[in-house]
């Protein structure tokens, strides 16, 4: 049993306050050493993720040089370690010159073992999501290629990606517009057995709902005027490989239940055709529509619903993505200044703190042509606020709620407006729920229009 608790080494040469140590990580597999070189050898030997250690460590247990020296040694041996120093009491420099020197955290003396239980289990989790990230980045570059942020929420979806991928389960990927469900689809298909066969995506939203038929499902010569050829349908050009249905939200409901046959028997039928063909293609559906509701209203099948969502996996908009809209934005810089051939090197503090507080309604998308526009026009080296055009966004970056309410009570407005208070078409033109609507509207005291519950 205790082979499965983490690793904690502790360096500390006063016995009594091992055994006081030793009491309070029970739940840890504690390994004990007295000074540098047992410390060196229990690392090489159990590689902890944790060290926690004492900075007057034999022979100069009054000072600090071989305190110091251990933590050195410790990080050239295991950089990736979480090392949090014990220091004096009231001894600031010593503690900031720890930090300096590598340390993760630290904790003075006499020691209140709660919150430093705190200190370890944190520096234990922490080591892990370094560890999942850089797994993450360095086992399968090729697969999330493209695919920038490292967020936790952005790691939680990359890991369920890799999970499903492998299987033949259909993937219903959930966003908002330009969250990369698109890029999200094409690393499933990359990481299937089918990624050298061929990746075929459609947009149900985007192609009339007269033609979609064909277009998904091909058509025979002469089946209807301008049927000059025999010709093959998205679904059988993906034979052996994936198919993305986009926008799946919008699919007619007269093609719902043509689309559950072949969800059901995998099988397709041209238009005009008798012959019923076989198809081996993987499904990967996305959306930015709240499916459950489009059901509740009439406008989706349950049971076509069930099947394109064996397994479900979300993509956070960029506003709950801790760090990524930066990052993503110094990407884009560089990506656009090659493309565009311009000099630009950067942005100024102000533009990056714009950047992070913007709530981004239209997320990588609109962040992404937001970045292009500025290096087109940029007359500076840097790039600043100004030429980011984010409008209101940048007056008042610092009250991030404050913006985030504006831009929600403006997209509900607006969408208000656009479908005459209706509010089913309110919830499907912002993607979200008719009870999120009442939540909405009463939050920012907007009047509930007059027949609605
Ligand atoms: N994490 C990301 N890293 C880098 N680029 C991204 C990321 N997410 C999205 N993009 C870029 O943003 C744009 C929109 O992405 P994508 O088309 O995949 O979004 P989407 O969710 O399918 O949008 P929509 O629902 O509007 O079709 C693309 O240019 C894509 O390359």
């Amino acid at each position: 049993m205790s082979q499965k608790q983490p690793c904690l080494l502790i360096v500390e040469d006063d016995v009594g306050l091992q055994s006081q140590l030793r009491w309070s990580f029970e739940d840890y597999d504690l390994v004990m050493a007295g000074d540098r070189p047992t410390a060196i050898s229990l690392l090489r030997l159990h590689q902890p993720a944790v060290v926690l250690q004492d900075l007057g460590l034999p022979p100069d247990a009054s000072g600090t040089t071989e305190g110091f020296a251990t933590i050195t040694e410790i990080l050239e041996e295991a950089p990736h370690t979480k090392i949090i120093v014990v220091t004096g009491n009231g001894d600031r420099d010593n503690a900031v010159k720890s930090i300096g020197s590598g340390a993760y955290d630290f904790c003075s003396k006499p020691l209140d073992l709660e919150v430093l239980r705190l200190i370890v289990d944190r520096a234990f989790r922490v080591h892990e999501l370094e560890a999942e990230n850089r797994r993450l980045r360095s086992h399968s570059p090729a697969v999330f290629e493209g695919i920038i942020g490292s967020s936790k929420a952005m790691l939680d979806a990359y890991r369920m990606v890799e999970k499903v991928s492998p299987s033949n389960a259909t993937v219903l990927l959930l966003g908002e517009t330009g969250t990369g469900k698109e890029l999200f689809a094409r690393a499933v298909h990359r990481l299937s057995s089918r990624r050298d066969g061929p990746f075929v995506a459609i947009n149900c939203a985007a192609i009339p709902e007269n033609l979609l038929e064909a277009e998904l499902f091909g058509y025979e010569k002469g089946s209807y005027t301008g049927a000059h050829k025999q010709t093959k349908g998205k679904i059988e050009l993906a034979v052996n490989g994936s198919l993305l249905l986009d926008e799946i939200g919008d699919m007619p409901l007269s093609l719902q239940s043509k689309l559950l046959r072949f969800f059901e028997e995998r099988v397709v039928e041209r238009i005009g055709g008798r012959e019923v063909i076989p198809v081996d293609v993987r499904i990967i559906c996305a959306t930015h529509q709240d499916l459950p509701a489009l059901i509740r209203e009439g406008r989706f099948r349950e049971d076509l619903f069930y099947r394109i969502s064996e397994v479900t996996v979300r993509l956070p908009p960029l506003r709950e993505r801790a760090g990524d809209a930066v990052t993503l934005a110094r990407h884009f810089l560089e990506q656009a200044a090659t493309r565009h051939g311009r000099a630009v090197r950067g942005f100024t503090a102000k533009a990056l703190k714009a950047i992070a507080a913007c709530p981004w309604p239209g997320n990588v998308r609109e962040l992404e042509n937001a970045v292009n526009s500025a290096v087109i026009m940029a007359d500076e080296k840097q790039i600043g606020l100004e030429a980011l055009n984010l409008g209101a966004i940048g007056e008042d970056i610092l009250d991030l709620h404050k913006v985030r309410s504006d831009a929600e009570r403006r997209a509900l407005q607006k969408a208000m407006t656009q479908a005459g208070g209706n509010l089913s078409q309110v919830a499907s033109l912002l993607g979200i729920s008719r009870p999120t609507i009442y939540d909405l509207l009463d939050k920012h005291g907007l009047k509930r229009p007059s027949g609605a519950e």
